[in-house]
């Protein structure tokens, strides 16, 4: 009865917060591009002030990653991504190409729905509402249970700073009332016309089968291979600095280091010294319980952990001071934990022969999860590179960076995102960082340039077309007759 009374007032809620944010984004769809730049800068200023409070809300209330991270990742959000968008043209003519005769005009999707996920809140909440208002749409909000008072929070502090700026209220909004029939009467709503999804398969699945346009992001599972050319300190240290980044929250985070033969003894001893542990078997077996749950989806309980959190859970004496635990692995699979993706400092470690074996097996990895998201190389072969481009299911393979920072576009100069297309093969409908550019439409206005009988290949049937007159339809059809005629 109590479920029942909550999902009737998660639904009412949705119904009015959706009325609310047509409502605005009518409002939003007459202001110039100032108008809405200066809206867009209001809600990246207010994020960026209350990017320490917001960060240490998260982590206290899902027990997730670090809240020194999160601080981060809330700068990104806000003032990283801002810069990346702020010159973006969005709203009116984007282009007049005077030579075709072909103008462009920005239509906003309308009133869009984004899902929160636990693992990045906050900053999923400032990077989200920041493209869409910058493409001039409303957004509603809704929050992954587990983090609603962060996210709620973050909605007020950037909605209020918004309409400071001139925003219309409701424009940006939350569903204070989380539950599943909430979110599904959000995503089927009549009005509203894009899905921005990011968070577990499930929720994921759902927004795909809505009925609703959505872009969603499937989840990643990158490999990292060292190759031998590679400058081995410097690789390890970016994988152990992004996978220990948030305690590996973050989607293009590395799971799994793969190795060629020759190399292995190497790469092992420097990953020891920069704070490794290399689990036994035994180790390995008892860590594994715990990486799945008994659904096959990823475990809450180790996700976001530090590493003496989840050594506790797991019953292992591992040294002081360790930051990632690796397992070995020869494997690939579902019911192979390590080889599948953990959003915590573990890794898989893979070592084949040769850099074609290597291949081989990202390939295997990505095939079983994360196809269409992003994996890692560390060398210095541009023909090595060139050819795992060639041939990864992947929509970021990220050269010499960290996983973590180079995916969202924080090493890497792709688009600032906290939202990661995987393409076709990973179920999405775009392969790009989620910018403004992905959230509205293109009007093409466009001149003719040439009569339907220009459009004649022969120069014969061209000079007969030059001679007929265009309103006398009798002539036109004869033509066209005679000319089918004559190729048969
Ligand atoms: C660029 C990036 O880094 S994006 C990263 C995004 N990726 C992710 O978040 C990783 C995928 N997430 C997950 O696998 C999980 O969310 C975990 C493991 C992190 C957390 O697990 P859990 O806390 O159990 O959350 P889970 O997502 O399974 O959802 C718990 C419940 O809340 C519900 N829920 C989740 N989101 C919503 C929502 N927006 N509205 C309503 N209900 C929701 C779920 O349906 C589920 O309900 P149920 O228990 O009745 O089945």
């Amino acid at each position: 009865m109590e479920t029942l009374d909550k999902d009737l007032r998660s639904i009412q809620e949705v119904r009015n917060l959706i009325k609310k944010a047509k409502e605005a984004q009518a409002q939003l769809a007459t202001m110039s591009q100032e108008q809405i730049d200066a809206i867009v800068k209001a809600i990246a200023d207010a994020g960026y002030q209350n990017r320490e409070k917001l960060a240490k809300m998260a982590n206290e209330e899902t027990g997730f990653g670090r809240w020194q991270d999160k601080i981060i990742k809330n700068a990104f959000a806000s003032k990283q991504v801002y810069d990346s968008i702020k010159d973006m043209k969005t709203v009116g003519v984007l282009k007049d190409d005077k030579a075709h005769k072909v103008m462009e005009v920005a239509v906003p999707v309308g009133v869009m729905a984004g899902l929160i996920p636990s693992t990045n809140p906050t900053s999923t909440v400032i990077y989200k509402a920041l493209i869409a208002l910058k493409a001039g749409n409303s957004i509603v909000f809704s929050p992954h249970p587990n983090a609603l008072k962060c996210i709620l929070e973050t909605v007020k502090i950037i909605s209020e700073a918004a309409v400071k700026a001139g925003c219309p209220e409701g424009a940006i909004a939350a569903m204070t009332v989380p539950t599943i029939q909430g979110t599904d009467q959000l995503m089927k709503h009549d009005d509203v016309s894009l899905i921005l999804a990011t968070g577990g398969t499930a929720m994921v699945k759902a927004a795909y089968s809505s009925g609703t346009p959505a872009i969603g992001v499937g989840p990643g599972n990158g490999p990292a291979f060292i190759e031998k050319s590679a400058n081995i300190p410097l690789a390890v240290k970016r994988i152990m600095d992004s996978k220990t980044f948030d305690n590996g929250t973050i989607c293009a985070s590395e799971q799994s280091v793969v190795v060629e033969a020759c190399s292995k003894d190497a790469v092992i001893a420097e990953f020891k010294k920069q704070g490794a542990y290399f689990l036994s078997a035994e180790e390995a077996a008892q860590l594994g319980k715990f990486i799945m749950r008994a659904n096959g989806t990823m475990n809450p309980q180790i996700v976001g952990r530090s590493v003496e959190h989840i050594a506790k859970l797991a019953n292992l004496d591992i040294p002081a001071g360790t930051r990632v635990l690796i397992a070995e692995e020869t494997r690939v699979g579902r019911n192979v934990p390590y080889s599948r993706e953990k959003l915590a400092p573990i890794l898989a470690f893979y070592t084949e022969d040769g850099w074609e074996a290597a291949c081989e097996r990202c390939i295997e990895i990505l095939n079983g999860e994360g196809a269409g998201h992003t994996m890692v190389i560390h060398s210095e072969n541009e023909e090595i590179v060139r050819e795992f481009a060639l041939k990864k299911p992947v929509s970021r393979l990220l050269v010499n960076t960290p996983g973590t920072l180079g995916g969202i576009g924080a090493t890497t100069a792709i688009a600032p995102a906290l939202t990661l297309g995987c393409g076709a093969v990973g179920g999405s409908s775009t392969s790009d960082n989620i910018s403004p550019l992905n959230l509205l439409n293109i009007r093409r206005v466009a001149y003719g340039l040439r009569e339907i009988e220009d459009l004649a290949e022969k120069p014969a049937a061209q000079t007969e077309a030059a001679s007929i007159d265009l309103g006398d339809k009798e002539q036109l059809i004869n033509m066209i007759v005679k000319r089918i005629l004559a190729e048969m």
